[in-house]
């Protein structure tokens, strides 16, 4: 079972703190989402957690069945959707799923087709990535997050860019998480964690 632990862990940009001392366990098989208002520090605070971010002050533990993991491997089990991260656009999705599973493979028994299958792009698996619209990038990209073999999904604005059925679609895929998965989300709409049982403000770490 995965567990993060962060330890007093502060962020400061230049001589402004973004956030102080948050003190936060978190255990797999559950879900958090951290709330606030825009540039109250959510996806500072998620990147942070990915360890794709250096903190200011403080320390983060990763570890897995009770054994604490070299944060050099931490990104091996960690799956990140962001609208900051980019997918490689000139590559087809057949092309770029390929490529994703040679770092990160998927789920047992999930194929790359399996994948466009799940990902509902089947039809689109032989275009180029920069010619899809706005809401399959996005499927994709939280696709990669959901369907790879990852103890720790995290989700920064999920349903950006998702129409009605898309964001149907990502509660489905939320539902489907395996028990010993960890899900932790940064979100400003709410249904997009009605189903999260910890939500918090970033504000309170002002
Ligand atoms: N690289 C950076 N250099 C300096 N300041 C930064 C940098 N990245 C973010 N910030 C600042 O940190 C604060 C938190 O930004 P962050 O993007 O984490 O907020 P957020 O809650 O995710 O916002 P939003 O809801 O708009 O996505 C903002 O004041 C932002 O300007």
């Amino acid at each position: 079972m995965m567990v993060i632990r962060a330890d007093q862990v502060g962020k400061k940009y230049r001589k402004e703190w973004i956030f102080r001392r948050v003190d936060l366990t978190f255990t797999a098989g559950t879900s958090y989402t951290f709330v606030g208002p825009n540039g109250s520090g959510k996806s500072t605070l998620l990147q942070l957690l990915a360890g794709s971010l250096p903190m200011t002050e403080g320390k983060l533990t990763y570890s897995l069945n009770g054994k604490d993991l070299d944060p050099d491997n931490w990104f091996r089990h960690i799956s990140l959707a962001a609208p900051y991260l980019e997918l490689i656009e000139e590559l087809t999705l057949d092309e770029l799923l390929r490529f994703h599973q040679t770092f990160k493979p998927f789920k047992a028994g999930l194929t790359t087709d399996l994948v466009a299958d799940r990902l509902l792009l089947s039809h689109a698996r032989h275009k180029e990535v920069k010619y899809f619209s706005s809401g399959m990038k996005q499927r994709v990209k939280l696709g990669l997050a959901f369907f790879s073999d990852s103890p720790v999904v995290i989700l920064d604005e999920p349903t950006a860019n998702l129409d009605r059925q898309g964001a149907a679609w990502y509660h489905e895929q939320v539902r489907q998480l395996g028990p010993t998965q960890l899900l932790i989300i940064g979100s400003n709409i709410p249904d997009e964690y009605d189903f999260c049982p910890n939500v918090m403000d970033v504000m309170r770490w002002k």
